[in-house]
């Protein structure tokens, strides 16, 4: 029996347009001046810094070049642990001011509250940093959905496309692998979190529906029949 919902969000609570034509963009935007600004006084901003230096091979005081590498990583949709996390610095801000708004589907909307409200657990496993995450489901279109969230795990655990990442969340739950419901659009993200015996929905909220034996799903409510169902 599923207990616990653990759910990706681009592509799967949240519109990938949402992600790339608005969130990437805002922070495109406004990454070099929160670094230039935040680099020497704060240490978080420092530490993650330090972090894109030694992955890329730069001097850590070369502070343009640290800019440029970020804005590549952006362009190139990096999941990059420390992007991430400055990411989900500078989206803090345009959430604060009223200029981002974040996108959930309403069936997803729905359907998490009611999940919530019928006793299941919820967790997020997204590459966007959990500061991120706090952000775009605290400052939904259709209000804070926070409260309906057991946790929160990104990148920091794993990258999503490993079987490792489902191991290691597994152990943070403390729960039996068959009792997780795993929801993603992406068929990589599903085939580890299975190899690591989680029970998976595939969700393809646009185009043709695949030819697959895996169960496949248009929105939450189709995954909540099958919930109903099991
Ligand atoms: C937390 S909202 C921003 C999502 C993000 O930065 C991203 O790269 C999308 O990753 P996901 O694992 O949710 O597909
Ligand atoms: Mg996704």
């Amino acid at each position: 029996m599923i207990r616990v919902i653990l759910t990706d969000i681009e592509g799967t609570t949240s519109s990938i347009s949402f992600v790339h034509d608005v969130l990437f963009p805002y922070a495109r935007k406004h990454l070099p001046g929160f670094v230039r600004a935040h680099y020497q006084d704060d240490p978080a901003v420092r530490e993650q810094l330090d972090m894109v230096a030694a992955n890329a091979g730069l001097e850590r005081h070369d502070i343009e070049g640290l800019i440029e590498t970020l804005q590549e990583w952006i362009r190139d949709d990096r999941k990059e642990t420390p992007l991430k996390a400055l990411q989900g610095m500078v989206w803090e801000q345009g959430y604060q001011q009223g200029e981002l708004k974040g996108h959930i589907y309403p069936d997803a909307a729905d359907c998490l509250q009611r999940w919530h409200d019928r006793g299941l657990r919820l967790f997020v496993y997204s590459s966007g940093s959990v500061k991120a995450q706090k952000l775009i489901f605290g400052f939904t279109t259709a209000g804070d959905f926070t409260p309906c969230f057991s946790g929160y795990f990104d990148t920091r655990i794993g990258g999503k496309k490993e079987v490792e990442s489902y191991r290691n969340i597994l152990n943070e739950l403390g729960v039996e692998a068959s009792t997780v419901l795993f929801l993603s659009d992406v068929e990589a993200e599903l085939d580890a979190a299975e190899a690591a015996g989680m029970k998976s929905a595939w969700l393809v909220r646009e185009g043709e529906l695949p030819e697959t034996s895996r169960f496949v799903a248009r929105d939450f409510e189709e995954v909540d029949t099958l919930l109903r169902k099991r």
